[in-house]
């Protein structure tokens, strides 16, 4: 179980998180969602140590994590899929599912991984994690090297973002069974109304603070309240998800 206690990253003399207090539900679905730039990427890579809180602490399992490395968040389960994820040159799609799994993949697992986030394996099991593949393919084969991980905590950021809407469905229904099966923590940063009906808790960020928390049907209404005129959640209304 996670929690943050009084987390602040200020960087440019700016205070992007600002004395955040949360503790999550044990096994929860929860979905953050907020207004452009407030500051939910920056809490995602603070979580997974990917950027070092100004001040405040991170509790995993009750354990102290603020000092930890990727690495050593990563042993302890916590896995994080990047809003833009990086590109690996010379590095097949199955070479890095095997490396993400932590050993050698049945052949029907990969399968099965690459069809969770919609995509035909024999297609692309082969292929290099390069600049040959779209933005939203390299997005997909990201969301699969978690589904081949075993985590306690899986942080998806904006899983939506550059997916179409058929492959968008298919990674709908693979969180929703993700949750179901694994048991597993889901942080899922969202603006897709979609994505935030799986969720068993929603926490809008907004300023570098905790604007509001509850359930889906207590933040919902008031998120289309106050930010529809500004087009918050009619990012799918032009073919795409995200
Ligand atoms: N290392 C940094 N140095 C300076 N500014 C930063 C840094 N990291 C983030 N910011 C700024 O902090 C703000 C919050 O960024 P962040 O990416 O966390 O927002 P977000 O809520 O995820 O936004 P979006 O919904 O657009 O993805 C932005 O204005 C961003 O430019």
């Amino acid at each position: 179980m996670l929690e943050l206690r009084n987390l602040t990253f200020e960087a440019d003399g700016k205070r992007i998180v600002d004395d955040i207090s949360l503790t999550f539900t044990q096994h929860a679905f929860t979905v953050i969602t907020g207004p452009n730039g407030g500051g939910k990427s920056t809490l995602a890579k603070l979580i997974m140590g990917i950027e070092r809180p100004t001040s405040g602490q991170i509790l995993f399992d009750g354990e102290d994590i603020t000092a930890l490395s990727i690495d050593e968040r990563a042993k302890r389960g916590i896995g994080y899929a990047f809003q833009q994820p990086p590109r690996f040159k010379g590095m097949s799609v199955r070479r890095l599912l095997e490396l993400a799994h932590g050993k050698p993949l049945e052949e029907e697992h990969c399968i099965s991984y690459l069809s969770d986030v919609g995509l035909c394996s024999k297609d692309y099991l082969d292929r290099d994690v390069d600049g040959s593949l779209s933005g939203g393919e390299v997005k997909r084969i990201e969301i699969a090297t978690l589904l081949a991980r075993e985590l306690k905590l899986s942080i998806f950021d904006e899983p939506e973002a550059g997916i179409d809407l058929w492959s968008f469905s298919k990674l709908v229904e693979t969180f929703r069974t993700l949750h179901e099966r694994n048991r597993q923590d889901i942080l899922l940063i969202s603006h897709q109304e979609r994505i935030m009906q799986l969720a068993d808790e929603m926490i809008v960020i907004e300023n570098g603070k905790v604007a509001a928390r509850g359930s889906k049907d207590e933040i919902l209404p008031t998120l289309l309240l106050e930010f529809e005129p500004c087009g918050i959640n009619k990012k799918a209304g032009d073919g795409y998800a995200g």
